[in-house]
């Protein structure tokens, strides 16, 4: 039996760190055991300009716990008014390694995002050119559009046409939650990949709706049938270079979830590598947990991998916080409803 399983370190390619004194509580968490994570920028105001990217880069740097190396890889939120100069430049500095588009309205602080995908035409085709990949929340917001079923819509309605007229551009799908997501991943050979996180490996939507309405489960894109997430272990475990990790942990107080119109988020910082072994262990596919974490993400994007590794080892059930406290309230980390047995060695 396999006891203690040594990776490359991972990296998280979607992730939600906030500001200020959220941040400061929730930064700890990954940089225990990441190396690197992309820093979402939905921030209040958003991180559009490169400016604005500078200055959160080095407000993360200011709030890491001392002797920490990790590294945040800034990402710009793609409006409408972008400029692709300024894009580009900030690229060429090494400042940031993606942008992300998130579809006007359909998820936290997105309301400075796209309505009109003519309007992002230029800085679209500057990435294509200069090879900056485009990550994307790829949701369609239309009213007439089950919530259930805007994923494959935005596939095929707005992901597909975008890479029709930018062959060259590289793309990221942020956070699948279908097999058809799975699928069109799937189609390409290079230049497409997709980030898939730890909790929709875990939940379907029945975890929300039975039982009473568990708030701590809801994050966008919600979670879907028990054939999508069967769909989506499978392309997590099977070593598929199109298929890395992106936590998507994201942080809301308690109190904003736990309410009437409550935050879409889960925050699995905290026990992202103890709930990835269990899964990759059930499925038989240790093995590919290296591939997940630490290998598919920094090829797709062109970057390095980590040097150092990690260990985890398999033992009595793993102690973890129900809670990460911050000065505003608690924010409850995510449950897998499963003992966990790896741990991460300190
Ligand atoms: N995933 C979520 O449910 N929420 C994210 C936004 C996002 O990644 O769509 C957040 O910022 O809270
Ligand atoms: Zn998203
Ligand atoms: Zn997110």
């Amino acid at each position: 039996m396999i006891d203690t399983l040594t990776l490359r370190r991972p990296d998280d390619w979607h992730l939600h760190l906030r500001d200020g004194a959220m941040m400061q509580a929730v930064l700890p968490e990954t940089a225990r055991h990441f190396a690197r994570a992309v820093i979402m920028p939905n921030l209040v105001p958003p991180v559009v300009k490169s400016a604005d990217a500078a200055a959160y880069r080095d407000r993360i740097m200011a709030a890491l716990p001392k002797g920490s190396d990790f590294e945040p890889l800034m990402t710009l939120y793609l409006t409408e008014d972008t400029d692709a100069d300024d894009v580009a430049a900030a690229h060429a500095s090494g400042l940031i390694k993606s942008v992300k588009l998130y579809p006007a309205g359909a998820t936290t602080n997105s309301n400075s995002g796209v309505r009109n995908f003519d309007n992002v035409r230029a800085v679209l085709e500057k990435m294509a050119e200069i090879g900056l990949p485009l990550c994307l929340h790829g949701e369609v917001t239309t009213a007439d559009v089950d919530i259930f079923d805007r994923e494959a819509v935005f596939i095929d309605t707005v992901l597909d046409p975008i890479r029709r007229a930018n062959p060259d551009l590289k793309v990221v799908m942020e956070h699948i939650t279908t097999k058809d997501g799975v699928d069109y991943a799937r189609s390409a050979d290079s230049g497409l990949a997709a980030t898939i996180t730890t909790h929709h490996l875990v939940i379907n939507r029945n975890h929300i709706l039975v039982g009473g309405i568990k708030p701590h489960y809801y994050c966008l894109p919600v979670a879907k049938r028990e054939e999508h997430r069967v769909a989506l272990v499978e392309a997590a475990i099977s070593g598929d270079k199109r298929f890395f990790l992106g936590t998507d942990s994201a942080p809301h107080l308690d109190h904003l979830k736990e309410n009437a119109c409550g935050c879409a988020g889960c925050f699995t910082a905290t026990n992202t590598l103890s709930i990835l072994a269990e899964v990759f262990e059930r499925a038989g596919k240790l093995d590919n947990l290296e591939a997940f974490t630490s290998l598919n993400g920094p090829r797709h994007y062109g970057l390095p991998l980590n040097e150092g590794t990690i260990t985890l080892r398999k033992g009595a059930a793993v102690e973890y916080p129900k809670h990460i406290a911050t000065p505003d309230g608690p924010v409850t980390v995510f449950d897998p409803q499963m003992p966990l047995h790896w741990s991460v060695e300190a």
